[in-house]
């Protein structure tokens, strides 16, 4: 199996995330009747890096979104997903189910969907059923008696604490989800995949509709989540000031085909990305060349 392996354009040598990519997304396209929605695209996530998936509406990012997790199976092309042991999984071939739980990847939606009518201490126990349910040997008596189920249990409890202490949410643990305001949402819908302990986490759009304040706690958890160094983030994201501040490399797509690729910093001055921007609506230009002006500000100081 060969891979392709990103260059650097002006010295010659491989992209740092192309050394150790976590994910490497090899010649996929999709298509919907005559519809191309992805167009033979490569690119690679680096292992422990935020990588950042954005473009114009409608460009194809969801639909990479949900070949990486298993709702399509590309027309065409190759997922590989490579755990830090080495173990390697062709996710294409994998159902949905196996895809999250042996793959270990987890992924969030552009909707929040979490258990409303559930507090948020038990949306985080739901999301650690399957190492419950292994412990209990698949019985009712397991789950009475069996050390095995009791030690996996305090596991959950502990793990979920964790998630609920990061996130900041511990004093609304016995608290419905749906009681939680919008931005707390979102975070501990990223606490329950993490309480999976995925090797890959795919957020859909995790800052849209927050205010300045939960965006900025949600870039703290999110690097956080980058320091611990176990699990590597794929975001779609249209908040500019969240892609140039927290990510180690930026993929471009538009109208489904890959138009950009590199660092923030490369990205931002590609003329090819400011040009499929300038093709949406103004708030969105002003916005991104707003971002453009703080950065080239900072770097000069
Ligand atoms: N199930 C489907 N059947 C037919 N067409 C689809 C389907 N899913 C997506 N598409 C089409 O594929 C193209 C890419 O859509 P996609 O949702 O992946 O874009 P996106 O970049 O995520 O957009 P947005 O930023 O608006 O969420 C669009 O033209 C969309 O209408």
């Amino acid at each position: 199996m060969t891979m392709t392996v990103e260059l650097d354009v002006v010295v010659g040598e491989p992209r740092r995330w192309a050394l150790d990519p976590v994910l490497s997304v090899e010649h996929v396209s999709m298509r919907f009747g005559g519809l191309v929605a992805v167009n033979d695209l490569t690119f690679q996530a680096g292992r422990g890096d935020i990588t950042a998936l954005i473009g114009p509406n409608g460009a194809g990012k969801t639909t990479v979104f949900n070949c990486i997790t298993g709702f399509y199976k590309p027309t065409q092309g190759m997922l590989n997903l490579r755990h830090a042991s080495g173990e390697t999984f062709l996710l294409e071939r994998m159902p949905d189910h196996k895809i999250s739980a042996k793959a270990r990847v987890a992924r969030t939606f552009q909707n929040i969907r979490l258990f409303s009518g559930m507090t948020i201490l038990e949306n985080l126990l739901v999301a650690q059923h399957n190492p419950l349910m292994l412990a209990s040997g698949m019985t009712i008596l397991g789950v009475l008696g069996l050390p095995s189920y009791k030690r996996a249990e305090k596991e959950a409890i502990e793990k979920a604490k964790f998630w609920l202490e990061k996130t900041g949410l511990t004093a609304r643990a016995d608290d419905p989800a749906g009681d939680l305001p919008y931005g707390a949402q979102r975070r501990l819908e990223i606490a329950r995949a993490m309480c999976t302990e995925p090797q890959l986490l795919c957020l859909d759009e995790p800052a849209a509709g927050l205010n300045p304040r939960e965006s900025a706690e949600l870039n703290t958890l999110l690097l956080d989540i980058r320091a611990m160094g176990q699990t590597s983030l794929l975001l779609i994201e249209h908040d500019m000031s969240v892609v140039m501040e927290i990510s180690d490399h930026v993929v471009v797509l538009e109208y489904g085909v890959k138009i950009s690729d590199g660092t923030p910093d490369e990205v931002r001055n590609d003329p090819r990305v400011i040009a499929a921007y300038l093709g949406v609506d103004d708030e969105e230009v002003a916005e991104v060349e707003e971002v453009l002006d703080e950065i080239s500000e900072e770097t000069a100081r």
